[in-house]
C-alpha cells in the first residue's frame, strides 16, 4: 500500500516486553486516512509505548507495524516528514525564542514542500493557531507549563504532517487553551486531511474529538468503536432513576423514552424524582476497563462490573 492509501496505521499482534514484563500482548488495530482516533487506557497500560513503536522510536518485541505504508523502524526522511509528533516529554531549548525554535524545526521540512502541502507552516499563522502569537519573541524557558505544551503542539504540526501523533497534548491546558486545541484538531482533520492518533485521560475530550476510540488495557485493545458504539456494547445507553414507595430505583435501557412512558403508565403519580441520563463515555470506559480480562494486569483482581444493575433498589 502506498502512503496515500486509505489505511494509514496498521498494527497487527504487536508485542512489547520490557525485561521480563509484557506490556503489549498482541495489540491489533488500524486507522484510516483522515480519522481522529483517541487511545485511552489506565496509567501504565502501554499507550506511550504503542505510540513510540508507531513513530519508529521503539522496536516492538513482536508483531507487524505499517505506518503510511512503511515499517516505522525503517522510515526514511521523506516518511518522517509526513509524520508529526507531540511527545509527553519536554526538550531543552530554553534560551531560544518561541519563533526561533518553531522556524528551526520548520526549516527541516522545507525540502519536502509540495504545492498541495506547502511546508513548513508559516510561523506567524501557526503561532496564532496554537495561541502563542503574543509570546513569539519570548524565551522558551519563560513560558508557563501550558504555554510550553502549546509550543510542543506547534512543533508537532509545523511540517504539516499527514499523520499526527499526540501523547497527552492537553495536559496542563486551561479551559480556553483546551477549547482552542480542540478547534485546531478539527481543523487539521477537516481542512488538511490529517490523520490523528492521540492519547488523553480526559474522557470529555475523547468524546469531543474522536471519530473512533480505542481502549488499551491488559496489553490488548479491549474496545474499538465510536463513543456511541462502545456505550451500546456495555449496557443500555440510557439510565432511568426514579423514586416510588419510598424507594429509589434504577434501570438501564436502550430506549429511555419507551421505558419512561411505560413506567408512568404503570405507576402514574407514584413516581417522583425522575431522572433520565444517557450513558457517558466515562461510564463506558470504567465498565470496559474493569471487565476486560486484563491478562497482564498485576495486583488485585477488579470486580466484573455491570454498569447499572437492572431495577436495583437503592
Ligand atoms: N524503557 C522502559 N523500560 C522498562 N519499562 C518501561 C519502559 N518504558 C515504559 N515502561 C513500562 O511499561 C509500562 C507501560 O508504560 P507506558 O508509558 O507505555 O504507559 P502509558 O499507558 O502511556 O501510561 P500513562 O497513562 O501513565 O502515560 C509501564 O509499566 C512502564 O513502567
Amino acid at each position: 500500500m502506498d502512503s496515500r492509501g486509505s489505511v494509514v496505521i496498521e498494527a497487527t499482534d504487536v508485542r512489547m516486553r520490557y525485561g521480563t514484563t509484557d506490556v503489549l500482548d498482541g495489540v491489533t488495530f488500524r486507522v484510516d486516512r483522515g480519522e481522529v482516533v483517541v487511545l485511552l487506557g489506565p496509567n501504565g497500560a502501554g499507550k506511550t509505548t504503542t505510540i513510540e513503536i508507531l513513530e519508529g522510536f521503539r522496536l516492538p518485541s513482536g508483531g507487524r507495524v505499517r505506518v503510511l505504508g512503511q515499517d516505522p523502524a525503517r522510515g526514511e526522511e521523506s516518511w518522517r516528514a509526513d509524520v508529526g509528533v507531540v511527545l509527553q516529554s519536554w526538550r531543552d531549548h530554553g534560551r531560544w525564542t518561541v519563533r526561533e525554535l518553531v522556524e528551526q524545526f520548520g526549516s527541516y521540512y522545507r525540502p519536502y514542500s509540495a504545492p498541495e502541502r506547502p511546508r513548513p507552516y508559516p510561523t506567524g499563522e501557526l503561532l496564532e493557531r496554537v495561541g502563542l502569537a503574543e509570546r513569539a519573541d519570548q524565551q522558551v524557558k519563560k513560558l508557563s507549563g501550558g504555554q510550553r505544551r502549546r509550543l510542543d503542539v506547534a512543533i508537532g504540526i509545523v511540517g504539516r504532517p499527514r499523520l499526527l501523533f499526540l501523547d497527552e497534548p492537553t495536559a496542563g491546558f486551561d479551559p480556553v487553551a483546551r477549547r482552542d486545541f480542540h478547534d485546531l484538531i478539527h481543523r487539521l482533520s477537516d481542512l488538511e486531511d490529517t490523520t490523528i492518533l492521540l492519547t488523553t485521560h480526559d474522557l470529555g475530550e475523547a468524546e469531543k474529538l474522536a471519530d473512533r476510540i480505542l481502549i488499551l488495557d491488559g496489553g490488548r485493545i479491549v474496545a474499538d468503536g465510536s463513543a456511541e458504539q462502545l456505550a451500546r456494547q456495555v449496557a443500555g445507553r440510557t439510565e432511568v432513576r426514579w423514586s416510588a414507595d419510598g424507594e429509589r430505583h434504577v434501570h438501564a435501557t436502550s430506549d429511555g423514552t419507551a421505558f419512561v412512558r411505560d413506567l408512568l403508565a404503570r405507576l402514574g403519580e407514584e413516581v417522583s424524582d425522575l431522572e433520565v441520563r444517557r450513558t457517558t463515555l466515562e461510564d463506558t470506559y470504567l465498565a470496559m476497563v474493569a471487565r476486560s480480562d486484563a491478562p497482564l494486569r498485576h495486583g488485585a483482581a477488579l470486580p466484573s462490573l455491570s454498569p447499572v444493575s437492572q431495577e436495583e433498589a437503592r
